[in-house]
């Protein structure tokens, strides 16, 4: 009697469950406020298409994505919610001009684990009241004051790399770009670095493990429970589950410690700024904002902040400057002109140039932006959240709708970029001449008030390395090709077919003068 009862209840549930779906689809399909927008069926009628290219299959959605635009023209449905629209021409209004508001997806929201972080913050008026203090923090004059900061890094890796030549070692270039920007961020974020640039060989636990985190954030998107989950398993337990999460674990730990001993040291009356008048962290930018409401001073929103400036100041600078190393050393005649622009500043291959020097020189600076726009792997959605209806084409799209596009497919459009796939700084030089700005097709940061926070520090990592990995010496790649930073999977951003990404190099000569 109980069993029956017991099977009556059960189908009960399994039916009502599968009754609420269907009406959900059939509202998704036929009165959803995207219902007329190109698209496949499949795509719009819920959510699961995404769950199943990305969690089954493993990150491949954004293929079906492209696939899509190939079919149905700049705009599509890709959710229930989502529109990607890859015009280059409206991505200014899709980041939303100066004095526009854009929410953040809580969808995308939910991946993360710092939710009052500014990358997660929701509402567009709370997220510029975080990030104003942030803003200063990594202004473009900041950055240039803390240069010798990063250029004391870069001479770091220098001498490791000449150690790594006189013992022909094999290098990840993953782990050489990795351990800079590990202790980069760290040392002007954190107030103390790191030190992965100090130990034997280049030491990048957290890039390699942090990559294993960013798949278990694609997972939680559509299981969030799985981060809260996480955040109760003891953390010896975690080690034993997944290097990705106990690295990630690491980060947070470390972010609520400086927190707290920030927080502390405000109370204690201590100095807040070092010699320079620069705040000593991140966290002392954020623990003496005045002008905001204590609850924005607390220790969960410095410490989340801590881990997303951490998580996203690594591991993108790091791929382009493998982007850009790997095109370089399958382009030989590239490499040549830009060590010759180098030698025509850098007198010695010891010289130090300012970031701002390095900046004017026309080959450089083309090296650069094409190795920001050439590049396969920034498949990340950037979306954002309308807050009236904005038109687009033939098309009203109504207030709320969720607008995305992936900055590789804006980079590489052909109407703008010819060949798009092929690496060619020469285009960056031609339609300067023409008098053509192609920066502002540039996607790789994204825009408007959420744009990247450590776009000045990223370009300044980039110039100084550059011109300080190509003065000093020459490579080969062994075993390596542009293939090896070709995304086949995405999760946040691209990986091969294998889950890597990053190629091998060895070093093959030190120039003396
Ligand atoms: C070449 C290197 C980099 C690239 C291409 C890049 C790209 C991006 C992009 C596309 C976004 C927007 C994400 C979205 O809207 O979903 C973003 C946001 C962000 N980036 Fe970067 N990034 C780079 C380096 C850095 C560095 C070095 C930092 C360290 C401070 C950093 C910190 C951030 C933060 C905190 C955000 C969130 C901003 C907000 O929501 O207001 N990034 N970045």
């Amino acid at each position: 009697m109980i069993e029956m009862w017991f099977l009556a209840t059960a189908a009960g549930f399994v039916f009502s469950w599968f009754m609420y779906e269907l009406c959900h689809i059939i509202y998704n399909l036929v009165f959803h406020p995207l219902a007329k927008f190109p698209g496949p069926w499949w795509a719009g009628a819920s959510d699961f298409a995404e769950m199943y290219y990305n969690v089954i299959r493993g990150g491949v959605y954004f293929k079906e994505i492209e696939k899509m635009h190939e079919r149905y023209g700049p705009i599509v449905r890709i959710n229930r919610d989502e529109l990607s629209i890859i015009d280059p021409d409206f991505q200014e209004q899709r980041f939303g001009a100066i004095g526009v508001r854009r929410n953040r997806s809580e969808k995308t929201q939910r991946q993360f684990v710092s939710p009052t972080s500014i990358l997660n913050t929701i509402d567009h008026d709370h997220h510029r009241i975080r990030r104003q203090p942030l803003n200063s923090f990594f202004s473009k004059q900041a950055i240039m004051r803390i240069e010798s900061i990063i250029q004391s890094k870069v001479d770091k890796v220098i001498e490791k790399l000449k150690g790594a030549y006189a013992q022909g070692t094999l290098l990840e270039t993953q782990d050489v770009f990795g351990a800079l920007t590990t202790d980069v961020i760290s040392h002007y974020s954190y107030g103390e670095s790191f030190g992965f640039l100090d130990h034997p060989g280049f030491k990048n636990d957290y890039l390699r493990d942090v990559s294993g985190f960013f798949f278990a954030q694609h997972i939680a998107r559509h299981f969030p429970l799985l981060i809260s989950a996480m955040q109760l398993i003891p953390e010896r337990v975690l080690l034993m589950l997944s290097k990705g999460m106990a690295s990630m674990n690491e980060i947070m730990v470390s972010s609520k410690k400086f927190a707290q001993r920030t927080l502390a040291s405000v109370q204690n009356g201590e100095k807040q700024a070092g010699a320079s008048g620069i705040p000593r962290s991140l966290f002392h930018t954020l623990a003496n904002a005045h002008n905001l409401p204590p609850t924005e001073r607390s220790l969960e929103r410095l410490t989340d902040e801590g881990i997303v400036i951490m998580v996203a100041g690594l591991e993108t600078t790091a791929r382009f400057l493998t982007n850009i190393t790997v095109h370089l050393l399958s382009n030989r005649d590239m490499l040549e002109k830009l060590q010759a622009e180098l030698r025509s500043v850098m007198e010695t291959p010891d010289a130090r140039v300012p970031w701002t020097t390095l900046e004017s020189l026309p080959y450089l600076s083309a090296v650069v932006s094409e190795g920001l726009r050439c590049e396969n792997f920034m498949t990340t959605r950037t979306p954002r959240v309308i807050l009236e209806p904005l038109k687009f084409n033939e098309w009203t799209i109504p207030a709320g709708a969720t607008l995305s596009a992936s900055p590789t497919l804006i980079n590489n459009n052909p109407a703008i970029f010819p060949d798009p796939h092929i690496f060619r700084p020469e285009r960056w030089i031609e339609a300067r001449s023409r008098g053509k700005n192609l920066q502002k097709y540039l996607a790789s940061f994204a825009r408007g008030s959420r744009m990247c926070l450590g776009v000045n520090l990223a370009y300044a990592e980039l110039y100084l390395m550059l011109a300080a990995l190509y003065r000093n010496f020459d490579f080969e790649l062994v075993d390596s090709s542009v293939k090896d930073v070709i995304a086949e999977r995405e999760f946040g951003l691209g990986y091969t077919k294998d889950y890597r990404f990053g190629v091998k190099v060895r070093v093959t000569k030190i120039f003396e003068g």
